[in-house]
């Protein structure tokens, strides 16, 4: 990795508060040493309409050069239709792949320290062609090619650990068996083998990547009551205790399962690093009640850093300039250090 690669923002669905918010924080001088990956027009068109004094330019993917105060620097990616804000439009959806897909290469060759995405909308993706997309966390473990990945939202608080274990109700980390998938689906889904390879790539993370020694993790169960001993779900009895039980042989300090309406409590979080959710509005709706908008999401388990908002693409906000970018500087904020952390050095971090 070359000493000055960029840090790459993809400004996802081009309807939606990603162009904006990415603006907004080149306008305020957060995006230094950054490139937005979109395109030009777009954000150039995006830039007047609110009002912002900025000069956006556009470099070859690949090079150096980073924006600076004032100036936001592009690696261009063609729209395939116009766009109005607010106004999805299936034909488009190969145009936020491609951005993807730039920066995932960008990351892979070296031109780029991590990549940190913009909001996109799943929907409008999997009705523009992608039957299967379900994510950028999915899209991202297909495109890097493993196994698995997990999805760990924190709050900014909890994203820079110099205090590992929890200090208060905004201070958050949650990570997530099953992602996105319908909740009929979700029972079948959370298994054994699910369980211990989130749990392993969870513990192995939150100590490379987080800087904490001996991870405590909280799991919770998936039924009321964690299964009530087997009278309000199995799953508790026949998955997770024997998946926690052969985690804690192998030396992971793995709590639980816990029933998930009483973990989320001071007592229960008080000595944990993280809580491992069984499904996605299980851990996430208390991670954005604790934080949303002070939050980032990142991707455990890819070869490159990837770092995200902890919000979607608001459509009805979209081209009025009164969208928060704080998560998406937080996001940044992550990516740059976790980068420094690789070695994926940037300039004048
Ligand atoms: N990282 C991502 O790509 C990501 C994350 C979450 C949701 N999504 C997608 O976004 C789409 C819309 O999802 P949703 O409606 O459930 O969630 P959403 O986060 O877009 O909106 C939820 C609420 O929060 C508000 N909000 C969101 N971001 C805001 C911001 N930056 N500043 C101020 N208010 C903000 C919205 O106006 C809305 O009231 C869906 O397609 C979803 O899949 C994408
Ligand atoms: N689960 C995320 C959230 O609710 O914030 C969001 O849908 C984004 O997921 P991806 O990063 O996989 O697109």
């Amino acid at each position: 990795m070359s000493n000055n690669a960029p840090l790459l923002v993809t400004t996802g669905e081009p309807a939606g508060i990603g162009p904006e918010i990415t603006l907004m924080l080149a306008a305020n001088g957060q995006l230094n040493n950054s490139v937005a990956i979109g395109d030009t027009g777009l954000l150039k068109q995006r830039a007047a309409l609110l009002g912002l004094h900025l000069d956006v330019v556009e470099a070859a993917p690949g090079s150096r050069e980073a924006s600076s105060p004032g100036r936001l620097v592009v690696w261009h990616a063609a729209l395939r239709e116009p766009v109005i804000p607010g106004v999805l439009n299936s034909a488009n959806a190969g145009y936020v792949l491609e951005t993807l897909q730039i920066a995932v290469d960008a990351c892979q060759q070296g031109h780029a320290a991590a990549m940190v995405t913009a909001p996109l909308h799943k929907g409008v993706i999997i009705e523009g062609g992608f039957p299967s997309f379900t994510g950028h966390t999915e899209w991202l473990r297909d495109a890097c090619g493993v196994d698995e990945v997990v999805m760990l939202l924190a709050t900014d608080q909890a994203l820079h650990a110099q205090s590992s274990r929890w200090q208060g109700s905004s201070d958050l980390r949650v990570a997530l068996v099953t992602t996105h998938l319908p909740l009929r689906e979700v029972a079948d889904a959370v298994t054994y083998d699910k369980i211990t390879r989130i749990s392993r790539l969870l513990a192995t993370d939150l100590k490379n990547q987080f800087g904490i020694v001996a991870p405590r993790i909280a799991v919770c169960g998936l039924n009321p009551h964690a299964g009530e001993d087997g009278h309000l779900g199995r799953e508790e009895l026949d998955v997770i205790i024997p998946a926690l039980e052969a985690l804690r042989a192998e030396g992971l300090d793995v709590q639980g399962p816990l029933p998930a309406d009483t973990l989320f409590t001071p007592r229960h979080l008080a000595g944990v690093d993280a809580v491992l959710a069984m499904y996605h509005d299980q851990g996430l709706a208390v991670l954005k009640y604790a934080g949303f908008g002070q939050a980032a999401n990142i991707t455990l388990g890819l070869p490159l850093v990837r770092t995200s908002v902890d919000h979607g693409t608001a459509l009805s906000l979209a081209g009025r300039g009164i969208a928060d970018p704080n998560s998406l500087g937080v996001a940044l904020a992550l990516a740059k250090r976790l980068a420094a952390q690789r070695g994926n050095a940037l300039i004048a971090l």
